[in-house]
């Protein structure tokens, strides 16, 4: 019996378009202002020092901190440095209403289902929490953050790695065979899997769920058997 429900967001609640040519070049074109603007406070400080860290870089050259981000963005690199940056950056976008978030349309519907039925909801996403928070307040389908229970980002582990499906269970003190994880990539549900979490894998339009998949897979939420 499923007792808790934990959902990815890029390709399961909300679509990979959305992030990469919404919410990347938002930040992208932002970045270099941000940083000049905001460096020496400690909070952004803090994660220019990390990047710098990561990178082998000087942690006062500045310039190439800001080089190495715009890469890991081009990239899509799931850097737990440059996610905290974003969330940072794709704040003002959401307050100014440059843009809301992407939510596929059965997803909220069924979210508040869920929740209606007891089931506490929980997301982990590469974004940091503080980013995925942003997107759930400021979503297409209104303010969803009310139906979360609470978030989980890198900062948890990777999402390719069991031991971060293993820590967020004990998190959230439901035993990993009672917890059902939604992602859109196969890698996050065998480590889900590998971990005891149930599993289920969205494949949404135009990708079509393989024949004989490895995880229970739909095309929509409401597709989900819980
Ligand atoms: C939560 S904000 C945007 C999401 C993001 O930055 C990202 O990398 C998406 O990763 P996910 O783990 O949700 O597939
Ligand atoms: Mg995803």
């Amino acid at each position: 019996m499923i007792r808790a429900i934990v959902t990815d967001i890029e390709g399961t609640t909300s679509s990979i378009s959305f992030v990469k040519d919404v919410l990347f070049p938002y930040a992208a074109e932002h970045l270099p202002a941000f940083v000049a603007s905001h460096g020496d406070k400690p909070d952004v400080k803090t994660w220019l020092d990390a990047t710098a860290r990561d990178a082998g870089l000087d942690p006062a050259d500045r310039g190439a901190i800001v080089a190495t981000l715009l890469a890991w963005i081009r990239e899509d690199r799931k850097a737990t440095p440059l996610k905290a940056l974003q969330g940072m950056i794709w704040a003002d976008g959401y307050e100014s209403g440059a843009y809301r978030a992407h939510m596929y349309p059965e997803v909220a519907k069924q979210l508040r289902d869920w929740k209606a039925s007891g089931l506490p909801l929980y997301v982990y996403s590469s974004g940091s929490v503080a980013a995925q928070k942003l997107f759930f307040r400021y979503s297409e389908a209104g303010d969803l953050t009310p139906l979360f229970d609470g978030y989980f980002d890198t900062e948890i582990g990777g999402k390719r790695e069991a031991g971060s499906y293993a820590r967020i269970a004990e998190a959230i003190g439901v035993e990993a065979k009672a917890i059902l994880f939604l992602s859109d990539i196969a890698e996050e549900l065998d480590a889900a899997r590998a971990a005891g979490l149930q599993t289920t894998w969205l494949c949404r339009p135009p990708l079509e769920c393989p024949p004989n998949p490895a995880h229970a897979c739909v095309d929509r939420f409401d597709a989900i058997m819980v």
